[in-house]
């Protein structure tokens, strides 16, 4: 250990924070391995509740997936904060020493856009937090750049609630730096109840804005936090969201939650929540779940997780398995508008009709996450305006997308089901963003998967697929 490291911990001790202390405050609930082996069960007892059979290819390894997704998703529990940043401390001195300023510059440090991933403790469903960090070294030290966004994933990696995560990371930032001031700005994005998607891409989401903040940023005049405003505002992330906060809250499945807040979260919704659907969660779904829970290190009852797991099985139950023949006895097609006319012109571009940017919401059934996007749909009609009503073709999108799924089989599920009523062609593309390559795994955000798929004329006659391609898409995105 460095001599700046020693003179570190002498100050945490004389701040009167032991190091027992500390370690409660930076490692939280939950220390230690969990063992992992109820949650695989688990996850088995919730496919059978959803009436799937885990047998099935698609399914088979679906119980490992998930157990691996939670477990590195709460990985944060394991970890603590001093270990990332005490190795990391180092000597700089500033341009103002009578203020400890550091860093080269005399002022602040900031690290923007740093993408964290949390599991939800309202609903167990998981998550981005865009965030930004800023914190003003004092002390003649400051920390290397990475463990901002190292500490702040700590506490990413846990049933989180996003103010109470800016908290959590601020706190400990300051705790472990021991800085003049430590600012977190963050947003919380929650996928909406499947019913209320209105439309793709980051726009579909229930967006929060969080903050919170110590030392020389506290203070409705700070000029250390007007500037960090300032700063983020340079980079397209604006905190001045005031004007359009409302009082709905983040988590759809918790509507009538009351948020946590340190007096500075700021909270902003941008797509309205409305209640959820009570649907049933059978009460052995809800013991499964609690056992993940416990099997993750996290208890069942502290007061932020009550209810949770039947939120999440109530959430599943939306991607039941349903009986086919029931549901598109409810979709029926205007099928004489759009069969094939006898010497009609095969290549009368005119007789395409289409239904753009119908929102879905899917759960991926690798991860149990959700995929959500929207579906584009060309058929030759009648071409004389005369086409499908739009609310079929919701229903119909619904009917696929709302089960375990995967992205390609939807897209061609769709296209043959319009094909069934449509003889001459369907075409029909996917535009996807996959919640289990964006909050684990691979963590691409603004990850979005496209698929397609050609029945019928479409196959065949390539300007026919090209002018829906082209002309049609334009369209959608025109009307994003
Ligand atoms: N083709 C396709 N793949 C999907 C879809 N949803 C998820 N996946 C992928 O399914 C794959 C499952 O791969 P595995 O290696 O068995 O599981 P994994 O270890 O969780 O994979 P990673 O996501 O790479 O961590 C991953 O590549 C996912 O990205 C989908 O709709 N279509
Ligand atoms: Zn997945």
């Amino acid at each position: 250990m460095g001599a700046l490291e020693e003179a570190h911990l002498a100050a945490v001790a004389a701040c009167g924070c032991d190091e027992e202390e500390e370690e409660d405050l930076l490692v939280g609930l939950g220390g230690g391995e969990a063992p992992v082996d109820a949650m695989e069960p688990a996850v088995r007892a919730l496919l059978a509740g959803l009436g799937e059979d885990d047998r099935r290819e698609g399914l088979r390894r679906t119980p490992k997936r998930v157990a691996k997704a939670f477990r590195d998703g709460t990985r944060g529990y394991r970890q603590k904060v001093k270990d990332i940043v005490l190795g990391a401390l180092f000597p700089e001195v500033g341009v103002d020493k009578r203020t400890g300023s550091a860093g080269g510059t005399g002022g602040q440090v900031v690290e923007p856009d740093i993408d964290l991933y949390s599991y939800w403790e309202s609903c167990l469903l998981s998550s981005s937090l865009p965030c930004s960090v800023g914190y003003v070294p004092s002390g003649g030290r400051v920390v290397g750049l990475s463990k901002l966004s190292r500490v702040a994933d700590v506490f990413a990696k846990r049933f989180q609630n996003p103010q109470r995560l800016a908290n959590e990371v601020c706190g400990a930032l300051h705790a472990s730096i021991q800085p003049a001031g430590v600012a977190v700005a963050m947003e919380g994005w929650h996928i909406p109840l499947p019913e209320n998607l209105k439309c793709t891409k980051s726009r579909a989401l229930i967006r929060t804005s969080h903050s919170s903040r110590s030392g020389v940023f506290e203070g409705e005049n700070s000029s250390f936090w007007n500037d960090f405003v300032a700063l983020l505002k340079l980079r397209g992330i604006d905190m001045d969201m005031d004007s359009r906060s409302a009082s709905l809250t983040w988590c759809p499945l918790r509507p009538h939650e009351v948020p946590l807040c340190n007096g500075h979260g700021k909270r902003i919704t941008t797509n309205g929540a409305t209640s959820p659907k009570s649907l049933s969660s059978p009460s052995n779904m809800v013991s499964a779940v609690s056992s993940m829970l416990q099997s993750l290190g996290e208890d069942p009852l502290r007061k932020e997780l009550l209810g949770s797991p039947q939120r999440y099985v109530q959430w599943l139950m939306r991607f039941r398995a349903c009986n086919l023949d029931v549901k598109l006895n409810g979709f029926t097609l205007n099928s004489a508008s759009v069969y094939e006319r006898p010497g009609e012109d095969a290549t009368d571009h005119r007789a395409i009709s289409s239904e753009l940017r119908l929102p879905f919401c899917a759960q991926c059934e690798h991860h149990l996450l959700p995929f959500y996007g929207v579906v584009h749909i060309g058929y030759f009609g009648s071409g004389d305006g005369e086409g499908i009503d739009r609310s079929h073709f919701q229903a119909l999108v619904h009917f696929y997308g709302c089960k375990l799924q995967v992205q390609e089989r939807m897209t061609r599920q769709i296209a043959e089901a319009v094909y069934s009523v449509s003889h001459r062609g369907a075409i029909v593309v996917v535009e996807a963003n996959h919640i289990c390559m964006i909050s684990r795994g691979i963590e691409k955000i603004r990850s979005s998967t496209a698929t397609i798929a050609v029945l019928g004329q479409f196959s065949t006659d390539s300007s026919a697929k090209a002018s829906f391609l082209q002309s049609g898409l334009d369209t959608a995105n025109q009307e994003v």
